[in-house]
Formats: structure tokens, C-alpha cells, sequence
């Protein structure tokens, strides 16, 4: 039944096969869904030129709860008994709700096939959920606008089910959040479109969370069946990293300052590092974690995304599409690394340690023995445009390693004819820490304060703890789903980019698989290999270790 009914959408789709043009060709035309009362590239502009979190939040407010129109919502949680909803999205959708930022008619439903009750699944989801003293009526008229429904993801019948569930709210908007293994991606997709849509003038919208796919071809047999499915605007793919804060800053930095574009080019900028480091390991989860490594898990996502932001043209406008479609110009621009362009490690027990950090990643009995996936990479791209040329794009990115951190490190070539003796000019860099403690800073020269006429290192400092002191910064995910409440696909993955992500990183990937290269061996704890460190040497990074920060404890800022 469910091929009949695949292969009928798809003949109403004309070829079946959506290409990579015709995605492209097709989200480039289809416009942005307008927020709720507005039309669309003008509001989407009006919100994009907000700077602070607090005066985001009101405008939303204003955006979404008052403008309306009294429509009803439901928010569907697929996948509601399992650990991304319970540690995410519920305790997303409670922070929403406390806050008054939710359509005051939004109803909640979560379906997986265990069979729970309500209050079941409330005490799986309540310890992450932050509730403070003073907030249990709160909490309680929540769970008040949740049902589950229990039922397969296969069964037609179940699915009539969960949409009779969804109709007894009403004729309501219907947000499906995927938060499902791959494995039962195809069914449960196929039975939302047969039974589940929305109905007149209300719409659908349906989250996709990654995995998508794990190289080219399995992405793209993904895309094409959503697309069969879907239209473009009704898909959100979610990268959270492009929920962030500083993620988002990237665009204002960047456009909204008259000082950095004149710089932001092979002229001026030696080398480019964005880094994620985390500082633990695949905690008892390798198995999952083995099937995938750390290119697919940060990298392709996460870190090229991050790249394109830092390195696209400047969009026409802050429409949705103008600004992917800059991002699918830088993509197209990356010819896929080679062996040459890379540094692969897997972490070690550390002897030493304590805890898990006496573990290493084949300690794990859920990884598959001997395994050579890595826990950490570094990967030099090349953008290959005129802005770009020769300019390194370094993504490192590692698990189990000394410190949780985030960056983006903009370092400028050197001063050209230095009259400094002693060879203290140093390289200016733009650093832009997305978490922890975010901020923007940039390591520059100054005079050595007093009588001397030396450089010394110094820096402009734009620390968000001390400068945005009261302001409430929303998580990612806050901030991404009531994106998608309001038909903002801004800060969501395009299929585009999607193709092009994988087309840059699956030569590689299948290399990696085909060929085995033994990983170099970190300890649980340290920096990752040293190589790494030789590697950004030799793609134009240079490090003095000269410079210091006069607080101490700035990174628990
Ligand atoms: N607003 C704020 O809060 C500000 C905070 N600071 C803080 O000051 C401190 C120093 O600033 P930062 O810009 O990091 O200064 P540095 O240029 O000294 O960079 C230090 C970082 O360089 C990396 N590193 C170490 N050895 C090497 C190597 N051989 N090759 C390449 N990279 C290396 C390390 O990070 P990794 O392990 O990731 O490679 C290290 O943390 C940081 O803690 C920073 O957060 C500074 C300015 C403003
Ligand atoms: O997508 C992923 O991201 C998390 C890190 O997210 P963060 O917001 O805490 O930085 C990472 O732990 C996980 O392996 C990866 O799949």
C-alpha cells in the first residue's frame, strides 16, 4: 500500500526524480511562507534586523501570539518516547510555553509505539526540564494541553488514529517534529501524507532532524522522497548549530559593520579555523557514534555550515532564500579534500585520568572491536572564488578533548613592512566564540601603556556576559521551532545545500571506509594528535602562544 501510494504521489510529481537542479530551480522560486498577518521578505527583514535576544523574544511575541489569528496549532512529537524528545524537545516546548512565546491555542501530541501514559511520559521528561520553584501550576496546565497516542509506524490505521486525535483540537496548523530513527523514516512520511495533513487553509510542517542520509546517494534517495512527499517550504531540516547566537551574529558581523567587508577577503585574511571541541567521549553511546564518526556527526553539518556563513557573498536581502542561495554558491565553490587535507585521531584512555577518561573510544563495549572510526578531525577546505583563493578553511573538530568549546577564528595575513623591532607585531585575529560564554573579540596590537613605545597584544572585546548582562539568551532549539511556528526557513538546511554538503565530503568519507587509515591515537583529555597542530601550520595558521587574557576565568564567563 505504501509503494501504491509513494508511486502515485510521485507520478503526480511529473518525473518522479527531483534532481539537483530542480531543487535548486524550485526553492529558488518558491517564496518564504510569510510570517503569520505579514507578507513574507518584509517581515522576515524586520526580524532580521533585531539584534538583542530580549527584543526578539517581545517581537515575537508580538509576531506570533497576537498575530495569530486565534488559529489553532498542534505540535506533534514523532518519536515521544525516546531520549532526543525527552531531553530536547519537550523540555523546548515547556521553556516556550512558560514564557508565553507559543499561538495561545497550541496543543501538543506526542505518538511512539510504546504504550504510555501521560504521566509516564511526563516523569521521563521532567528532570530536563528545568522547573524552578514557583512554576508547578505552570507545568501543569502544559502537560494539560498534551496527549499521546500510542501506535506503530507502519500502520495506516494508526496513523487515522493520531489524526483523529489531532482533529478533536479543531481545523489547526499541524507541526510533525521527526524525532525518529532513519530506519522508520520512509513509512512513518509516507503515512503523515496519507493521513495526517492538514486540511483548507491551514498548513502542515514537518522537521526533519539529521541523519540526512550518510553520504551522497542515501541523502539524496532521502530528498527525493520527501520531495515527492513535500513541498520544499513545508520541510525544515534542522542543524541546530544555526539556532546559536553567535552562528546567527555571523550575518550582522559581517553586513552590518562598514569596518570588516572591505577585509573579508584572500587579501587580507591569511586562514580561517573553526573548531569544535568537546570533552567527552561517546559515553556508553559508541555504538550509535561508530556508525557515523566525526565527519558525518559535526563536520559535514555543523562546521560547513558555520563556513558558509563566514564566507558566502552578501544576500541580496534577509529573505530565507536570497541567503541560501549565497550559501549554495560558497558549497559549490569547495572541491571535496583529499587524504592530503587531513588529520584524522581517535582518543585513548588516559592512564592517569579519572573516571571516564581512563576510557578509551575501543574501551566502549558498544564499539565495534578494532574500529578506525575517528573521534576527531581536522580537514582543510578551499573555497575556490575570487574572494577566497588560497585562503584555508581549517574544521577540526574533536570528541574527548580538554576543554567544551566552539570558535570561529578569523587570523589576518601579517603587517606588511613591520617597523616594530624585536618582530612584536603579531597576526590580528577575529575570534568568534559561539559557546561557551559567548563573545567577539579581536586580538590586536597597542602601545604598551606608559612610557615605552612597544607593541604589546592586546584586543577589543565584545564579551556577551559583561555587555548583554540581563538579556536571556534562547537555546537553539528554542529559537529554531518557533521558526518554524512561524514559517521562517532562514536557519534551516535547504536540499541544496544538503547535496552539496555530501557531494563535498562523501569522496572522502568512502576513502576513509574503503582504505581503513589508522587514526592517530589522543589521550582522553589533551588537545587531540599534535599533528593536528603541524597541520594548521602548514595551512597558514600561526600561533605564537604569546598572547594573554588578563581574566582568568574567562571561558566560565
Ligand atoms: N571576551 C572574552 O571572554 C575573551 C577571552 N579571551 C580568552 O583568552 C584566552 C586566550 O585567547 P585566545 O584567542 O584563545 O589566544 P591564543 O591565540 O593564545 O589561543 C589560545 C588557543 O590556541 C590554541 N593553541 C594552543 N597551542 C596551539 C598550537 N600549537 N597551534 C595552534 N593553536 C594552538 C589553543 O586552543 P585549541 O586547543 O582550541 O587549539 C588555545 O586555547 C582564551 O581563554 C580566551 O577565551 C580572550 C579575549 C577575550
Ligand atoms: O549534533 C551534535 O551536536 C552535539 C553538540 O551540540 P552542542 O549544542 O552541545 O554543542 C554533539 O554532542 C553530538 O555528537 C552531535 O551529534
Amino acid at each position: 500500500m505504501y509503494k501504491k501510494f509513494k508511486q502515485l504521489v510521485r507520478a503526480d510529481k511529473s518525473s518522479g526524480h527531483v534532481s539537483e537542479q530542480a531543487f535548486s530551480a524550485k526553492s529558488q522560486l518558491s517564496p518564504e511562507v510569510p510570517l503569520p498577518g505579514r507578507s513574507g521578505p518584509t517581515s522576515t527583514n524586520k526580524m532580521a534586523s533585531i539584534v538583542s535576544a530580549d527584543e526578539v523574544l517581545s517581537k515575537i511575541r508580538d509576531e506570533v501570539v497576537h498575530e495569530g489569528h486565534g488559529a489553532s496549532h498542534v505540535f506533534l512529537i514523532m518519536g515521544a518516547s525516546g531520549d532526543l524528545a525527552k531531553k530536547k524537545i519537550y523540555p523546548t516546548l515547556w521553556w516556550l510555553f512558560r514564557d508565553g512565546l507559543l499561538p495561545p491555542k497550541t496543543y501538543f501530541i506526542g505518538y511512539a509505539r510504546s504504550k504510555l501514559s501521560m504521566p509516564a511520559l511526563q516523569k521521563n521528561c521532567l528532570p530536563y526540564m528545568k522547573v524552578k520553584e514557583g512554576e508547578e501550576d505552570k507545568v501543569k496546565a502544559f502537560f494539560k494541553l498534551n496527549d499521546y497516542v500510542a501506535g506503530s509506524y507502519d500502520k495506516t490505521e494508526d496513523f487515522m488514529r493520531l489524526n483523529k486525535a489531532i482533529e478533536e483540537k479543531g481545523s489547526c496548523n499541524r507541526l510533525f517534529y521527526l524525532a525518529l530513527p532513519p530506519s522508520v523514516f520512509e513509512t512513518v512520511t509516507l503515512n503523515l501524507k496519507a493521513v495526517c495533513m492538514s486540511k483548507g487553509d491551514k498548513w502542515t510542517r514537518i522537521v526533519v532532524e539529521k541523519p540526512f542520509g550518510r553520504d551522497l546517494a542515501s541523502s539524496n534517495r532521502l530528498s527525493n522522497h520527501l520531495a515527492a512527499l513535500f513541498k520544499e517550504e513545508e520541510l525544515y531540516r534542522i542543524d541546530h548549530y544555526l539556532g546559536k547566537e553567535m552562528v546567527q551574529n555571523l550575518m550582522v558581523l559581517r553586513f552590518g559593520n562598514r569596518i570588516f567587508s572591505p577585509i573579508w577577503n584572500r587579501d587580507n585574511i591569511a586562514s580561517v579555523v573553526i573548531s569544535f571541541k568537546e570533552p567527552f567521549g561517546t559515553q556508553g553511546r559508541g555504538g550509535y557514534f561508530d556508525e557515523f564518526g566525526i565527519l558525518r556527526d559535526v563536520m559535514q553539518n555543523h562546521l560547513l555550515q558555520i563556513l558558509t556563513l563566514v564566507a558566502m557573498e552578501k544576500p541580496p536581502s534577509t529573505h530565507a532564500e536570497d541567503i541560501r542561495n549565497e550559501k549554495v554558491k560558497v558549497l559549490k565553490s569547495i572541491h571535496s579534500p583529499n587524504m592530503e587535507d587531513v588529520v584524522l585521531g581517535q582518543y585513548v584512555g588516559d592512564p592517569n585520568g579519572s573516571g571516564d577518561a581512563k576510557d578509551g573510544y575501543l574501551d566502549d563495549p558498544t564499539v565495534p572491536k578494532g574500529s578506525v572510526t575517528p573521534t576527531f578531525a581536522t580537514v582543510a577546505l578551499h573555497v575556490q572564488n575570487e574572494r577566497w583563493d588560497g585562503v584555508p578553511f581549517i574544521l577540526r573538530c574533536g570528541k574527548a578533548l580538554n576543554e567544551r568549546k566552539a570558535e570561529v577564528r578569523v587570523q589576518f595575513r601579517d603587517v606588511a613592512g613591520d617597523i616594530f623591532p624585536g618582530g612584536e607585531v603579531k597576526r590580528n585575529e577575529l575570534v568568534i566564540r559561539v559557546q561557551p560564554s559567548e563573545a567577539i573579540y579581536m586580538k590586536m596590537m597597542a602601545k604598551t601603556p606608559g612610557m615605552s613605545i612597544n607593541a604589546e597584544e592586546s584586543e577589543l572585546d565584545l564579551t556577551y556576559g559583561s555587555r548583554y548582562k540581563d538579556v536571556k539568551m534562547p537555546d537553539a532549539y528554542e529559537r529554531l521551532i518557533l521558526d518554524v511556528f512561524m514559517g521562517s526557513q532562514i536557519h534551516f538546511v535547504r536540499s541544496d545545500e544538503l547535496y552539496e554538503a555530501w557531494r563535498i565530503f562523501t569522496p572522502l568519507l568512502h576513502h576513509i571506509e574503503k582504505e581503513k587509515p589508522k587514526p592517530i591515537p589522543y589521550v582522553y583529555g589533551s588537545r587531540g594528535p599534535p599533528e593536528s597542530d603541524e597541520f594548521f601550520k602548514k595551512f597558514n595558521f600561526t600561533y605564537s602562544g604569546t598572547y594573554k587574557w588578563p581574566h582568568s576565568n574567562s571561558s566560565k564567563m
